[in-house]
């Protein structure tokens, strides 16, 4: 009996990683031959991110602050027979930014996607409590810098068929937590960058969106889960019963960059295991 019960699960898990092992392996290389450049990509949602539109075929362009966590996830991917490159790139820092773009046209020659997944971790703080350097530092990374990546990618991006940018804001900006104030307020100033620039650069034919994750089980979560500030988590009370994993917040990533996706621009999607709207 008991050998029987201990056998189950790993069945189950057999039989899961088949299934997620064929998936990959069976889905249809939608972003063939087109290269995405991800910021905070190495580790968390923007590895899985990354790992997904390499899986779907595009050419990733890896960067996060530290060359060792970019030579592990690059390695990492290349064991998986994936076609990724990577460079050290800090948001907040123009020349890092400006070696992400020539490395990403050195590599690859071109870019059609911008993922930007880098974010500073929540300051618990209050919103008022906040300094001027806590506020420089949060908008500067978190909003600013997209919105000046893009600027410098721009010329480039509009010499491809159907461009793509996805930001990455936060299901907070919904039901904003009192201590994680500046951090809620650059997340919500996503939400009007992404409404902002869709419109700017629909002529271009260059669309832009927004993914709103929810609780997703990663070291930036774990200050948050972890710290006393953490409260009822919706998700709980009326949401599928476990926390987001980086890899939910992928598939709709890759989506979004498709073609499939050629007529959405503007949007906001929320991944959090529960719909935070009316
Ligand atoms: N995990 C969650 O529950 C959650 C919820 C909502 C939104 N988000 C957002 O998702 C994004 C990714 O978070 P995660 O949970 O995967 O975190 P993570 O800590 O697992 O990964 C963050 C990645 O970003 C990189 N990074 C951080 N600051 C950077 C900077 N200034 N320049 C370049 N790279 C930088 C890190 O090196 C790392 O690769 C963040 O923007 C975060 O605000 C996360």
């Amino acid at each position: 009996m008991l050998k029987a019960l201990t056998q189950v699960p790993r069945v189950l898990l057999s039989l899961a990683t088949r299934r997620r092992a064929s998936s990959a392996a069976t889905r249809g290389r939608t972003l063939a031959d087109q290269v995405a450049v991800i910021t905070g990509s190495t580790k968390g949602i923007g590895f899985s991110i990354a790992q997904r539109l390499a899986q779907d075929g595009a050419h990733v362009v890896i960067s996060s602050r530290n060359q060792q966590n970019v030579d592990r996830a690059v390695a990492e991917l290349r064991k998986e027979g994936l076609s990724v490159t990577g460079t050290v790139c800090h948001v907040g820092k123009a020349e890092d930014q400006h070696k992400l773009v020539t490395t990403a046209l050195e590599h690859c020659g071109a870019v059609d996607f911008l993922v930007c997944v880098a974010g500073v971790n929540p300051l618990v703080g209050s919103t008022l409590g906040s300094s001027e350097q806590v506020w420089d530092k949060v908008l500067n990374v978190n909003v600013k810098a997209p919105a000046l990546l893009l600027g410098q990618l721009l010329p480039y991006m509009e010499k491809r068929e159907g461009s793509s940018v996805v930001l990455v804001s936060s299901v907070g900006v919904y039901s904003p937590h009192a201590k994680l104030g500046v951090y809620n307020v650059s997340k919500t100033a996503l939400l009007g960058l992404t409404k902002t620039l869709a419109a700017e650069l629909a002529p271009k034919n260059i669309r832009v969106n927004c993914l709103v994750p929810g609780v997703i089980e990663t070291d930036f979560s774990q200050v948050v889960r972890a710290s006393s500030i953490s409260c009822p988590c919706p998700t709980a009370l009326y949401g599928v019963q476990r926390l987001g994993r980086p890899e939910d917040c992928a598939g709709i990533v890759s989506f979004l960059c498709s073609p499939d996706a050629s007529y959405i621009t503007g949007e906001n999607i929320v991944v959090a295991g529960y719909s935070p709207h009316l």
